[in-house]
């Protein structure tokens, strides 16, 4: 460090299984180098099944005060070592400590107290809560709320060094994808049911085994051969409940344990490169970063550097101690907000085990956008790289190419490409045949993933998200799901303009269904598309709405499952 006083803060992590302390001195929050942590963490293991919230708590009870103890000592012994607890304040603090607070600061070996304030089991919350606001008290110093999601995802941010990173965090909980927009990190999509780490450890339990059980997965799978399992993406979501069924009736119906568990570790993980190559893609970012528990499996990094490395963009994933729930992240982060004056008072510390990422104010960055457009890189005058695909333009016809993808097992990566072109052919027909302007299918070949269509449009609606364009997208909908089937990725650039008609393309993730759930993801799909591409995103998407309400034949029950799946909590 250097002659000035370095930043200290200590922070306390505890939303489910990890009672964690850790320690973060710095001379600059915003840069990763001249800094050091250390973090003390004493993991709950349940005897038998899964995390059990009151034993969760009793072991938080149990360990909290010990290893906030031990973060203490450690504050203290930096403190001595870098001239004392009362040298000069460190360069750069944002906020105008009070006499009071200048007075106690100068007896106290760290700057601020940082905790999680969720999201998470309530009653680990709660016993962390309580920890941080006594600890914070008892050295005059303030408190910083950390989001939980998003210290996984910052702290890949802070020590690559990357600018505007699009964000994958697969953690037990949780499994979303998140990129920056104008102060907030937005969802770009997530799990539809349980967090990624939940499904593997659920599928675990079946077979008898202890918690958790994503390690043992990953162990097993190095014995196993490939399997099919279902495979669900819808847009940048997804959903596991139907992989995990399948696996474990797999198991029951005799499949070699291993084989299954390396069949579900290719399927899951693919799903969750596929939509991170797609939200790289959508919001043009060059960077991915990797954040949670489940991120510590080595088949999933593989995979998502392999994508990266095809797409020309860079990877990063912290190392383990990073990964796993731990208080470094927090302190990290803490770190981050102390200094752009994001504290809060005791009154307003109280917990929220729902807190969203997107709920958070982003305090402690530029509001810089991402790349906006995210337009397919254009490879030469005549072909665009798309998410999943190159596409040619020549002489009014469009040749579209789905290439395989060397990250997905081969088998794998053949079937969804053979399914998804024989779909895309089918449903871009029966569109247009139900009034929907779509490209006439001009020859297809589902073997080597290649279709060819008519030219439509000459811009997409993202270059245009006018109210008018937005309502005749939810016209269009409405028609297909009469119809009975779904588009399954009706995004702003899957939509193209042409003077008098509002043009639906890339049907390859469709299929047919009476399921108004399935009706209302291609709703949520589309709104989250808006958000992601228009600043005034709510009227666009409640015209959307209403010309849907208005179009369709039975609304009720789609619109009602929409508000369903925009008010579910992921925390299950
Ligand atoms: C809200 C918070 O409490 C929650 N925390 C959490 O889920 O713990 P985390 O440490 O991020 O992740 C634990 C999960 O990570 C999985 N896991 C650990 N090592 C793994 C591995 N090598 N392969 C696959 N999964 C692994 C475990 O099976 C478990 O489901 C969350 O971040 O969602
Ligand atoms: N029939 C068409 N007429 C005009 N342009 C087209 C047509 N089909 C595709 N395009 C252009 O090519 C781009 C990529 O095509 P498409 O969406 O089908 O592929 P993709 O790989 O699934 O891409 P994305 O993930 O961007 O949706 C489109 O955004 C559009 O600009
Ligand atoms: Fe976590």
């Amino acid at each position: 460090m250097d002659g000035s006083r370095p930043l200290r803060v200590l922070a306390i992590e505890g939303t489910a299984w990890a009672a964690s302390a850790a320690v973060f001195e710095t001379s600059d929050p915003t840069r990763p180098d001249d800094e050091r942590v250390e973090i003390y963490t004493d993991a709950y293991e349940p005897d038998s099944g899964g995390i059990h919230p009151r034993e969760a708590a009793e072991h938080m009870h149990e360990t909290i005060p010990e290893v906030v103890a031990n973060a203490r000592e450690t504050a203290r012994e930096w403190a001595d070592e870098s001239g004392g607890v009362d040298a000069d304040s460190h360069d750069g603090d944002a906020r105008q400590p009070s006499d009071d607070d200048r007075r106690s600061r100068e007896a106290s070996p760290i700057d601020a107290v940082a905790f999680s304030r969720g999201p998470g089991l309530g009653p680990c919350l709660r016993i962390v809560g309580t920890a941080a606001r006594a600890t914070a008290q008892r050295f005059g110093v303030p408190l910083v709320g950390v989001n939980h999601m998003v210290a996984h995802l910052e702290i890949g941010r802070h020590r690559s060094g990357f600018d505007s990173p699009v964000c994958l965090n697969a953690s037990g909980a949780n499994a979303h994808i998140l990129g920056y927009r104008n102060g907030r990190y937005r969802v770009l999509g997530e799990t539809m049911d349980t967090g990624v780490g939940n499904a593997i450890d659920k599928f675990t339990r079946h077979l008898g085994w202890s918690h958790p059980g994503g390690p043992k997965v990953e162990q097993r799978a190095r014995d196993g051969e490939f399997v099919d399992l279902p495979y669900v993406v819808k847009g940048m979501d997804f959903s596991f409940s139907g992989i995990m069924s399948a696996a474990k009736q797999a198991v029951d119906d005799g499949e070699a344990v291993e084989d299954v568990c390396f069949g579900l570790q290719e399927h899951i993980f693919a799903m969750l490169t596929e939509v991170s190559e797609r939200a790289l893609s959508l919001t043009g970012s060059g960077q991915l970063v990797l954040g949670g528990g489940v991120a510590q499996n080595d088949r999933l990094r593989e995979m998502l550097r392999e994508m990266c490395d095809q797409r020309g963009a860079d990877f990063y994933a912290p190392e383990p101690r990073f990964l796993r729930d731990n208080a470094g992240m927090i302190a990290v982060l803490g770190a981050k907000m102390y200094e752009a004056g994001d504290t809060i008072s005791i009154e307003d510390s109280a917990i929220d085990s729902n807190f969203r990422p997107d709920q958070v104010p982003v305090t402690w960055r530029e509001a810089d956008d991402w790349t906006a457009d995210g337009d397919s890189v254009r490879l030469d005058d005549t072909a665009v790289q798309g998410a999943e695909a190159t596409v040619t333009i020549e002489d009014g016809t469009v040749s579209k190419r789905r290439n395989p993808r060397a990250y997905r097992h081969d088998r794998l990566d053949s079937r969804l490409r053979r399914e998804r072109t024989r779909l895309e052919a089918r449903l871009t027909s029966q569109a247009r045949r139900v009034g929907v302007p779509t490209p006439v299918v001009e020859d297809v070949d589902p073997d080597r993933g290649r279709l060819v269509f008519e030219h439509v449009g000459d811009r997409d609606l993202r270059a245009n998200p006018t109210e008018s364009r937005v309502r005749a997208v939810g016209r269009h909908l409405a028609t297909i799901h009469d119809a009975g089937f779904v588009h399954g990725d009706p995004t702003t650039r899957n939509v193209r303009l042409s003077a008098d008609r509002t043009y639906l393309i890339d049907f390859g993730l469709g299929y047919f269904t009476d399921d108004p759930e399935d009706y209302a993801m291609d709703l949520h799909v589309f709104d989250q598309s808006l958000t992601g591409t228009a600043d005034d995103s709510d009227s666009l998407i409640a015209a959307a709405r209403e010309a849907y309400r208005a179009s369709s034949s039975d609304p009720g029950p789609v619109l009602d499952s929409l508000e369903a799946i925009e008010g579910r909590g992921r925390y299950q």
